[in-house]
């Protein structure tokens, strides 16, 4: 197994490579790329912790040798936001970015499983798949969105409220990943009740907690720890899908395409990647209302990111 994580010397990258020399199956490869000089080091450094997962830095000139013969792919390469901005703000940079990596994947890589944490995801996601479309790639299987963040922030901030373990709670978190995009569907929480006041409250804590870091990092960045935290659980969950086990999950995919050609939803992952798209399940009327009221600015975002690739 090989697993490359692109962007592996910044904030989120790095924290995601530790969690994945310590929790990947014994005999992986852990290919560490970034234009940042000092990726060498941060693998050097990784690699003098005892697990038996081999590190490997790849500097700028090498995302081809990164990449030869990799699994899964995690992308969490690109700027992060400063208070003040939208993710969309990242699109102007963030958008070439992602487009040249995911031209490398088709080369190197083509069957890899490909998780992109760059920002703006509802965006980056669809640039991918329109690089894999024209290259003739593209297995809608094996693309995700990552927003994991989003469900482990909702299961946090319930249990926070109804002094519950966070462990015990399970909070399904549908939509793209950005402002009222984000969409937890608190009605399906188990033994757990809102009121009103309470389901308005914490969902749009839910949809505003990257701004939440962002303003208290006050300039430093956004969230890399959870989102470290975030990835390594998920990327965790794709290898367990490669090795036959049926995992679930929530990510951003081209689905059935009922409500936008990307969206989050529950999913159970397995060899091929995405195993079995899960229903939505019952919404109430709160929820309706809210994705029906956020459908327009995720299909606009969508239709950027291939906008982008396929006029460029
Ligand atoms: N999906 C999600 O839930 C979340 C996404 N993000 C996004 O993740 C991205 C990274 O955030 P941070 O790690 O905090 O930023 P950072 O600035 O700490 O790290 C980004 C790294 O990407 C590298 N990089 C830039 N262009 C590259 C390229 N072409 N190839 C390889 N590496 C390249 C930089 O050298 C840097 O080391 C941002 O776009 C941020 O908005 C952040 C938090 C949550
Ligand atoms: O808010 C940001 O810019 C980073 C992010 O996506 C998150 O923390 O959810």
């Amino acid at each position: 197994m090989k697993v490359a994580v692109l962007g592996a010397a910044g904030g989120i990258g790095q924290a995601l490579s530790l969690l994945l020399k310590l929790d990947l199956p014994a005999g992986t490869d852990l290919a560490l790329y970034d234009l940042a000089p000092v990726t060498p080091g941060v693998a050097v450094d990784l690699s003098h912790i005892p697990t038996a997962v081999k590190v490997t830095g790849y500097g700028k000139e090498d995302l081809n040798k990164a990449l030869v013969g990799a699994d899964i792919v995690m992308i969490p390469a690109g700027m992060p936001r400063k208070p003040g901005m939208d993710r969309s703000d990242l699109f102007n940079i963030n958008a070439g970015v992602v487009k040249t990596l995911a031209e490398a994947i088709v080369e190197q890589c083509p069957k890899a499983l490909v998780g992109i944490i760059t920002n703006p995801v509802n965006t980056t996601v669809a640039i991918a798949a329109e690089v894999f479309k024209k290259a003739g790639t593209y297995d809608a299987r094996r693309l995700f969105g990552v927003t994991t963040l989003d469900v482990i922030r909702a299961e946090t901030f319930v249990a926070e409220l109804k002094g519950k373990n966070p462990a015990e709670i399970t909070v399904p978190v549908i939509g793209g990943h950005s402002g009222t995009t984000i969409l937890p569907l608190l009605s399906q929480v188990a033994d757990v009740t809102f009121t009103d006041e309470e389901v308005a409250a914490l969902t749009v804590r839910i949809q505003n907690a990257g701004t939440e870091v962002v303003e208290a990092k006050a300039g430093g960045g956004s969230a890399t720890l959870s989102m470290g935290q975030a990835a390594a659980r998920f990327c965790i969950s794709l290898v367990k899908g490669l090795q036959g086990e049926a995992v679930t999950e929530y990510a951003y995919v081209e689905g059935a395409g009922e409500h936008a050609r990307f969206f989050a939803q529950p999913l159970v992952l397995g060899k091929n990647g995405v195993e079995k798209l899960l229903p939505i399940g019952t919404l109430s009327a709160f929820e309706e209302k809210a994705m029906n009221d956020m459908l327009g600015t995720l299909k606009a975002d969508i239709t950027l990111g291939e906008e982008f690739v396929n006029k460029n």
